[in-house]
């Protein structure tokens, strides 16, 4: 006689379960962070045999996997400057920092022979720890900062010895309160160091369909627009914060266009 009653129950929760915002936001990043690591789990033995170790063409595999677990999370990408990407030789990426979910959108545009600075603590991420570490990812510890610092002044010498691309968040960390957080200076340093090119590129907002502190988790596009190159031949230390406060200035108002947001609105509007 129970089983009966249990019937509807057994039909209707997991429809409720569905429709729930809330159910379908946990659900999203669960599958998120366990397809990640599985995906890792299959790149790690590939990225051995074909390089044997720690090798920036790694990325290339790491890239090609990735790809595609935007669909599975209902995001799409709208990419506009490719051509400021078709550079020849090591420059600095630059660019915000929302989410985890960053990774999708920087596989889309990913070029080839770049991988990333990262903190220190990523690598203890399981089998993604793993594959950033073949990936040839960058690890810096940021309570220290003069450790953090060597890191990346050798990064600048290897840069230019290996041929290498590197991205950079300027921001440090994540951020999702619309706008930008006022910018480090290690991108700076590291681009002067090395003589290259910074190449800006911004995320729009993910705060139409992704509220953390709502727990929604719905369908969206995401615009990436890459901004010109800005040039660092001829510049010194010194002139760090004028720098960065140049492509402070235009990624902040190329944020607030393609996240169809004023100038005025919030963020922090001083640097
Ligand atoms: C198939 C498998 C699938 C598996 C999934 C995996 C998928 C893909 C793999 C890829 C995933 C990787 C994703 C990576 C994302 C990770 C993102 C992050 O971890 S973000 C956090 C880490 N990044 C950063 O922090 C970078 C930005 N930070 C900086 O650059 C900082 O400047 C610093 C950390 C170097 C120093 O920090 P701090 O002291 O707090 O900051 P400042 O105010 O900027 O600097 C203090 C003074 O030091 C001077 N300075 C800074 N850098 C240098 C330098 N390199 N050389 C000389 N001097 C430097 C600076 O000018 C300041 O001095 P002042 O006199 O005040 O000017
Ligand atoms: C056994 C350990 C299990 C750990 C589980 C975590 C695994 C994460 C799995 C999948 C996500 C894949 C994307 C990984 C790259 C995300 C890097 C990232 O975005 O790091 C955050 C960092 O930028 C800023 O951190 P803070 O906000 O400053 O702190």
């Amino acid at each position: 006689m129970d089983a009966v009653w249990m019937l509807p129950v057994l039909l209707v929760l997991p429809l409720l379960l569905w429709t729930s915002s809330t159910f379908v936001f946990y659900f999203k990043k669960c599958f998120y962070v366990a397809y990640m690591m599985l995906l890792a789990v299959i790149a790690i033995p590939i990225c051995i045999l074909k390089s044997g170790g720690r090798d920036i063409e790694n990325m290339r595999v790491i890239r090609f996997l990735v790809r595609h677990v935007k669909y599975f999370l209902g995001l799409r990408y709208q990419v506009s400057g490719w051509e400021h990407l078709q550079t020849e030789g090591p420059y600095v990426i630059i660019s915000n920092h929302q989410s985890s979910l960053d990774v999708l959108g920087m596989v889309e545009i990913l070029p080839d022979r770049c991988t990333m600075i990262a903190k220190k603590e990523l690598i203890w991420a399981g089998t993604v720890g793993m594959i950033c570490w073949l990936g040839g990812i960058v690890f810096i510890n940021r309570k220290k900062t003069s450790d953090a610092k060597n890191v990346m002044s050798d990064a600048a010498k290897t840069m230019l010895t290996d041929k290498i691309r590197l991205w950079v968040f300027p921001e440090g960390t994540r951020n999702q309160n619309g706008g930008l957080l006022p910018f480090k200076k290690g991108a700076f340093h590291l681009a002067i160091q090395a003589q290259v090119p910074i190449i800006p590129i911004v995320f729009s907002s993910y705060s139409k369909f992704y509220l953390r502190k709502e727990k929604e988790f719905k369908s969206g596009t995401i615009t990436l627009k890459v901004l010109p190159k800005i040039e660092t031949k001829g510049l010194t230390a010194d002139d760090v914060t004028t720098l960065s406060d140049q492509a402070f200035g235009v990624m902040r108002s190329a944020f607030m266009e393609i996240s169809g947001q004023s100038a005025q609105s919030n963020g922090p509007s001083t640097h």
